[in-house]
């Protein structure tokens, strides 16, 4: 679906304070209504493709084009109102917060209550379990649960690129299932999906596209399920989390 380009990094480096460079000349595009998924081994510099795309870290060379206006550098504020919405790794949810409060404060520059109304029905419709819980302690719902409450309210604000850190990280295979369908529900409404995943198997099953992070920059890609089918993307993982046994 889609071949519009809504996130191109072009050229990227950037990297901590002065310590070596993590991206060294990194590229990647994601379309309407694709799931372009990152993989590669633990410090290969995935979440901080992540952090340029939304803002949080500047880069020292390279553009960043949200909707085919360069945004390089911009705030996550100022990304965030543009459309860019970043799920973090991990559990984000205010947790002693209700379910409706903490997908509220996504939407809170939302002015017209006709707007936020018709947001929140959105995404009670996208996240059954959303509405479903509308009134409990978020703390309280599975690890799955709180995070669809999280795509929830990263959508609140009808993002055109949603990007996914690690969704699946702590889930059972059946929730992460679930939680992998919820992402193709989201590609389905036209959103651009750049989803970082360890779970490389089942994250390319899904994906449109896949793309090895090796030494800064992306080292194959191609479609995502010839790339889970190509032995190099095993070897790359040098007998750590291989695309064989990744998958559970
Ligand atoms: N805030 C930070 N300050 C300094 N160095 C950092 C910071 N965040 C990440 N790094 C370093 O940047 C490199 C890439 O980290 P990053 O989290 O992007 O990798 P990753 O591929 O997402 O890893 P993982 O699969 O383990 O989550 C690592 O060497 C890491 O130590």
């Amino acid at each position: 679906m889609g071949s519009e380009a809504l996130l191109s990094l072009d050229g990227i480096t950037a990297g901590y304070g002065r310590a070596a460079l993590v991206l060294r000349g990194l590229s990647v595009t994601v379309n309407a209504g694709e799931v372009v998924c990152l993989v590669g081994p633990n410090g290969a510099g995935k979440s901080t493709v992540l952090r340029v795309a939304s803002g949080l870290l500047a880069p020292r060379s390279g553009t960043v084009v949200l909707a085919g206006e360069d945004v390089t550098g911009r705030s996550p504020q100022d990304l965030l109102g543009r459309g860019m919405a970043h799920v973090l790794q991990g559990h984000s949810v205010f947790r002693e917060m209700t379910v409706g409060e903490n997908v509220r404060l996504g939407g809170y520059t939302v002015r017209d209550p006709v707007r936020l109304r018709a947001r929140i029905e959105a995404v009670k419709e996208l996240f059954p379990v959303v509405g479903e819980r509308w009134d409990s302690v978020a703390g309280l719902l599975s690890g799955g649960q709180q995070k669809q409450v999280e795509f929830a309210r990263a959508l609140m604000l009808e993002p055109r690129v949603v990007l996914l850190d690690e969704p699946s990280m702590g889930l059972d295979p059946k929730t992460t299932a679930t939680v992998f369908d919820q992402i193709d529900l989201m590609r389905r409404t036209g959103v651009a999906v750049l989803l970082v995943e360890q779970n490389a198997r089942r994250a390319l099953e899904m994906a449109d596209v896949g793309c090895v992070l090796d030494l800064g920059r992306v080292h194959l890609s191609g479609p995502a399920r010839e790339l889970a089918a190509d032995p190099r993307l095993g070897a790359l993982y040098l007998g750590g989390a291989a695309a064989g046994n990744g998958g559970s």
